[in-house]
């Protein structure tokens, strides 16, 4: 291939990697791996300047702008920064910067500050007289999008500046991170949804910036630290002690900043932070070092795509090869069949290492793992072990490929895959025991009926005992059945008991989540239980009444009717309610209550000015209408909002459904 080729080739091909990481936000190379390219990429491309093109990745700061935001054009570029993965070239840097800034003071380099690399995604915030006005991503580096709503919910970003000092008018640059808790509580909840995980905690808060809906984004608990300050009016002329007033100000700014004036000092430093990373709260993938004096920093000055002041390096994830013991596959409580790979323990930042998830079959398939396979395990500080390939000059004489299983492991049923994704289903969810116990676990767990006594180990004994076979099994338990189980004692028999009885005051839209509806997720489960109220409407809605919940969409909707189509579980749902669980929200306010709408179906559609769409629906409920997601002879009428879509319009003209806009509509509530 000649080298023009092959340029063209790895342009091609980190743009795809490039959309698949910002925008997408699901990386489909490792950060290693890209990096090596791009090195590789830019060494062609200085060997041959003739092939030079201005909009090669190389020169560019990938982009994260994403459609359905309003872009803002920055004061001055967001830059990316130069990075390795060496200690050594961190001491070439420094040494340069040394020589290129005329620094002939011997042992002693140019101040230098050592900060962590957070591994979020980059926000700029702009203040004005002390408060925030704007916030905006990187975008593509000279603009961005435009996300002021979502990061007001950030509870460690100051809206209003406390201390004084602070410049009429500055730019401060951070990152947004979403920390470990958090990322495995939303990773946990989309699993049990089903629906595709987070790759990591940069991705995930990367996706979660730009939700359109800003309560959610509240929930998942992002974070924010802040690494630089821009303004003509600067508290000092250096980086460090302008991010020491920052501080002041109320901003996050990591105590593990440091400065520092050798490379000995430097090289420690990288040591000391690689162990202490692993202690943090948030995510970080390297170190970042920068000139500390501003005026050295304009010295220096940019490239097209990085400061030349400043360089990341970056933690390598630490790697080992073992033996394949054998790949096992597990039934998670939605049906789901997870591959797993059975190690030979081997030793990886400091744990030791049995099992690594090998996710779906395509994943298997990709690495090509066959039995007894001597496999690359990877593991960063904190992060799960990890497959990520195969050493096949060790492979075993006639090893044979894995093969995925066609049937249940446990229960023999022909598996089925779920159309257009990876994940193979055991359809027998109401005999398959790994299934049936997932529910019960779930459905005691903490977030749902919080059933004291029951544990995931438990659950499995009063399965398999036949006590408890289904959730309303539960309510009937007696203690002197349990006692006669060896591994239950007396007092472990009485907690389970008062458990169960406690959780009958567990309320409405907990009950919903612990019925383990396929993605009915905590929060879905809250939108179903506050768009019916009690569990007879939940059940009795069809597709296009439970579509006009917010954020409910079609899939949801058919699990739901689905799941309530099923004889056996109308059967458990009469019994929970007969033992007197929650089977309605409390009632509303009657005041607040009337019955205007009585008998009217209504379509809202569009953007409004003076109540969100989800309060117009609660709005209809309240007074006895009905929503609907789509526009039929039945509908009474269409409330409107800006930007109504021209086919719905067309659609409820032609049927002759009468439109009304928000104000005539608030007219007729209080007529
Ligand atoms: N895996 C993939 O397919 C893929 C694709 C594209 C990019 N990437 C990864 O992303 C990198 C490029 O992304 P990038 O341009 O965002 O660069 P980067 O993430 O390597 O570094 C720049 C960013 O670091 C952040 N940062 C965190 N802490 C900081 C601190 N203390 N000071 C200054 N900045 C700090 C800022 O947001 C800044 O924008 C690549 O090197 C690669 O590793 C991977
Ligand atoms: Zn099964």
């Amino acid at each position: 291939m000649s080298a023009q080729q092959r340029i063209t080739e790895l342009r091609k091909e980190l743009d795809r990697l490039n959309h698949a990481y910002y925008v997408e936000n699901s990386p489909l190379a490792s950060d290693y791996d890209y990096d090596m390219m791009m090195k590789e990429l830019e060494k062609l491309e200085s060997e041959h300047p003739e092939f030079d093109d201005p909009l090669s990745p190389s020169h560019r700061v990938g982009s994260d702008i994403t459609k359905g935001f309003t872009q803002v054009a920055h004061v001055r570029p967001m830059l990316s920064l130069g990075n390795t993965y060496s200690v050594e070239e961190v001491d070439d840097w420094i040494r340069r910067c040394n020589d290129l800034l005329g620094n002939l003071e011997g042992l002693k380099s140019v101040p230098i500050v050592g900060e962590m690399k957070f591994d979020g995604t980059s926000i700029s915030l702009i203040y004005e007289n002390g408060r925030l006005v704007r916030a905006v991503t990187r975008g593509d580096g000279e603009k961005g999008d435009d996300v002021t709503e979502n990061v007001k919910t950030i509870r460690s970003i100051p809206l209003v500046l406390q201390g004084s000092g602070y410049p009429q008018s500055f730019e401060i640059r951070g990152e947004i991170v979403l920390p470990w808790k958090a990322f495995d509580r939303l990773n946990e909840e989309r699993a049990f949804n089903e629906e595709p995980l987070f790759a990591n905690p940069r991705n995930a808060a990367a996706g979660t910036l730009k939700m359109q809906n800003s309560a959610e984004v509240s929930r998942r608990g992002l974070d924010a630290y802040f690494y630089y300050l821009i303004s003509d009016e600067l508290p000092a002329d250096n980086h460090y002690d302008n991010m020491i007033a920052a501080r002041s100000w109320g901003f996050k700014v990591s105590n593990l900043m440091t400065l520092m004036d050798s490379i000995e000092e430097v090289d420690s430093f990288i040591t000391r932070l690689d162990q202490e990373r692993k202690e943090l709260p948030v995510a970080t993938d390297g170190l970042v070092f920068k000139v500390n004096s501003l005026r050295q920093q304009l010295n220096l000055g940019y490239t097209s795509k990085s400061p030349r002041w400043a360089i990341a390096y970056k933690f390598s994830a630490e790697r080992a090869l073992t033996c394949l013991r054998f790949v096992s596959f597990e039934v998670g409580r939605m049906g789901v069949i997870t591959p797993v790979a059975n190690l030979e323990p081997v030793l990886l930042s400091g744990t030791i290492v049995k099992r690594a998830s090998l996710h779906n079959e395509d994943i298997v398939k990709t690495l090509g793992i066959h039995e007894h396979d001597m496999l690359y395990v990877e593991k960063g500080g904190e992060i799960i072990p990890k497959i990520t390939g195969v050493d096949e000059a060790a492979r075993e004489e006639g090893a044979m490929p894995i093969k995925f299983v066609t049937h249940c492991p446990d229960c023999g049923t022909s598996l089925v895959r779920i159309p257009g994704e990876a994940a193979w289903l055991c359809p027998n969810k109401y005999g398959c025991r790994p299934q049936i116990i997932g529910r019960l676990e779930h459905y005691v767990g903490r977030h749902a009926m919080d059933i004291d006594g029951v544990g995931e180990e438990n659950a499995a004994l009063l399965y398999d005992a036949g006590l408890v076979r289904n959730i309303a099994d539960f309510y009937i338990l007696q203690a002197s059945d349990l006692e006669q189980l060896d591994r239950i004692g007396p007092r472990s028999a009485q907690r389970i008991l008062e458990g169960a009885e406690k959780s009958k005051s567990v309320s409405f839209d907990r009950v919903v989540y612990a019925l383990s509806i396929p993605f009915v997720g905590e929060t879905v489960a809250k939108k179903l239980a506050k768009g019916t109220r009690d569990i007879d409407t939940l059940m009795g809605m069809s597709r296009d009444e439970l579509v006009a919940i917010d954020d409910i969409g079609p899939r949801i909707a058919d699990a739901v009717i689905e799941y309530f189509s099923v004889e056996s579980n109308r059967e458990i749902i009469n019994r929970l309610r007969e033992y007197g669980l929650q089977m309605s929200l409390p009632e509303e306010e009657e005041s607040e209550k009337s019955d205007l709408l009585a008998g009217k179906t209504i379509v809202i559609s569009g953007v409004f000015a003076r109540h969100s769409r989800e309060e117009y629906k609660e709005m209809i409920e309240r007074n006895g209408g009905k929503n609907s997601g789509s526009i039929s002879k039945k509908t009474s009428f269409v409330l409107a909002g800006d930007n109504m879509g021209p086919a719905k319009l067309e659609k409820a003209k032609s049927l002759g459904v009468p439109v009304i806009n928000e104000d005539r509509f608030l007219e007729m509530l209080t007529e």
